[in-house]
């Protein structure tokens, strides 16, 4: 039996739904999320795309192939010319200025998340960095999709995250998570129960971290 990516999930199961179902996702969902804990989980994220996007330029170092290549530029161009653009914006929209952003100290969730996939990717090799990736890539995703399927959640003008769970919905990031999935069931396709075990191990990880993530918003930790 080839492995695929939703065998991590299972694999990882408690971690996961701790992380897709979070208080933080709730309050998000029903409107309730205390405005200072949106604007603290914002400003860190702002720090953690800039280290994302140092993920990608080290997936481009650890491509083998051009297609490889390509894919992480592509993931690099995206965050550097449009996703930090939009994210500033958002953030001025919320009452923060880019140069509070500039000079924010880094949350020790932010550092410990960050840092660990960019230890990943270092130490192993495109295939660990990916799936130290994905529960970022995939799980924001899954996090629309079960808000919108959840009937606390409200939609429209009475929720102010409404844009939030917009932005994740849309067929463009539904669409890159489905391509992610696909890089992802396409290696595992060929790995060894032993590397899956492994893999398994990083998946897990990141989606833990992914959790304290949540819990520093929620909680205004730094
Ligand atoms: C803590 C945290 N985790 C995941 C995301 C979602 N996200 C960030 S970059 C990216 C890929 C886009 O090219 C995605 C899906 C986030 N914003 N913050």
């Amino acid at each position: 039996m080839p492995y695929q990516f939703e065998d991590l999930k299972h694999a990882c199961q408690a971690e996961w739904q701790a992380y897709i179902e979070h208080g933080f996702v709730r309050q998000l969902g029903d409107g309730s999320l205390a405005p200072e804990a949106f604007q603290h989980y914002l400003k860190q994220d702002y720090l953690f795309l800039i280290q994302f996007a140092r993920a990608y330029a080290l997936a481009a170092y650890k491509s083998p192939t051009l297609s490889d290549l390509r894919q992480a530029k592509e993931g690099l161009q995206a965050i550097v010319d449009v996703e930090l653009d939009l994210h500033i914006s958002y953030c001025n929209a919320w009452g923060i200025s880019e140069e509070e952003l500039a000079n924010l100290p880094e949350a020790r969730a932010t550092l410990a998340y960050t840092r660990y996939v960019l230890d990943t990717g270092n130490r192993g090799d495109l295939l660990d960095l990916h799936v130290a990736l994905s529960p970022c890539m995939v799980g924001y995703g899954e996090i629309a999709n079960w808000l919108n399927n959840r009937a606390q959640t409200i939609r429209g003008d009475s929720n102010p995250y409404d844009a939030w769970i917009a932005m994740y919905e849309s067929d463009e990031f539904q669409d890159a998570m489905q391509a992610e999935i696909r890089w992802l069931n396409e290696r595992l396709g060929d790995v060894s129960p032993t590397r899956f075990e492994q893999l398994t191990r990083v998946f897990r990880d990141a989606t833990r971290l992914e959790i304290d993530f949540w819990d520093m918003g929620l909680h205004l930790s730094d």
